[in-house]
């Protein structure tokens, strides 16, 4: 796991946006792994500037959204789908029918979580995933307690987590409990993790992934056992973690054949 703390939100968004552009240069047909929440936007706001500034091209690309709300209307401007189109689809050249979402209206929502996992596996696997974690250490919506190898399904919500979200809606009772997520080891298959945290408000849940145990009880934990994630955070985000200068100077003195 390597781990870049950078100054702000802002550097954060550009260098994980560099590893996507670095992808999409070498593969133009890769597959990207696609994550909602506020901490992606730097993220889509700087892959949408090189699209239009230096050509970017996302036309070969496809992309998968990791989770879905149960029961929100797909034009519900809250639905994931919706926000992914709105966040990074509509704003680069990517071929609306190549981006995904996992069926959160189905009738039958365990048929769409299979469905959901064979189209992931029949596009080839993501290439690289952008992820953001909850305040409780959830990736995707897998919540405290979701099995460490579970794939596509249907969870339910910490309190936690839906107070969290109310900020995007009028109030915490138009919230689903329910969502449909990748599952974490769904997310494990992705061949490069890209997480993405900013704010002293994330600094316990890093602190967990990057430092304490695996474990469960802080989802996002798991990616130590990952074999390629870049972990890109901002100070305050960084603010609880035990070998921060480590960290550091591993960076300062990455050489450059690391690069990649
Ligand atoms: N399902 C999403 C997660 O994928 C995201 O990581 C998390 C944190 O969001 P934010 O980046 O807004 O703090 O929110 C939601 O719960």
């Amino acid at each position: 796991m390597e781990v870049v703390i950078l100054k702000d939100a802002r550097e954060v968004g550009r260098a994980a946006a560099g590893v996507f552009a670095a992808l999409l240069r070498r593969k133009p047909d890769a597959v990207l792994g696609l994550a909602t929440g506020s901490s992606p936007l730097p993220v889509y706001d700087e892959l949408a500037r090189l699209h239009v500034e230096e050509g970017l091209d996302f036309s070969q690309a496809s992309g998968f959204a990791l989770d879905e709300y149960v029961g929100l209307p797909a034009d519900h401007p809250e639905a994931y789908g919706s926000v992914i189109r709105r966040d990074f689809a509509s704003r680069v050249n990517i071929g609306p029918a190549s981006v995904h979402t996992p069926d959160g209206t189905a009738a039958d929502l365990e048929g769409a979580c299979a469905a959901y996992e064979e189209a992931i596996a029949a596009a080839g696997g993501v290439d690289l995933q952008i992820l953001g974690i909850g305040t409780d250490g959830h990736i995707g919506f897998n919540e405290p307690g979701s099995s460490l190898a579970s794939r596509t399904r249907i969870k339910t919500l910490t309190e936690q987590t839906r107070r969290d979200n109310a900020r995007f809606f009028s109030s915490i009772d138009e919230v689903p409990h329910h969502v449909v997520t990748q599952g974490v080891g769904t997310i494990m298959e992705a061949r490069h993790v890209v997480l993405v945290a900013t704010g002293a408000g994330k600094a316990d849940a890093i602190h967990g992934l990057v430092e304490g145990p695996v474990t469960a009880m802080c989802v996002g934990s798991v990616l130590q056992f990952h074999p390629h994630t870049t972990v890109l955070i901002d100070e305050a985000a960084a603010s609880s973690l035990k070998h921060a200068e480590y960290y550091r100077h591993v960076y300062d003195n990455k050489p450059r054949w690391q690069d990649h």
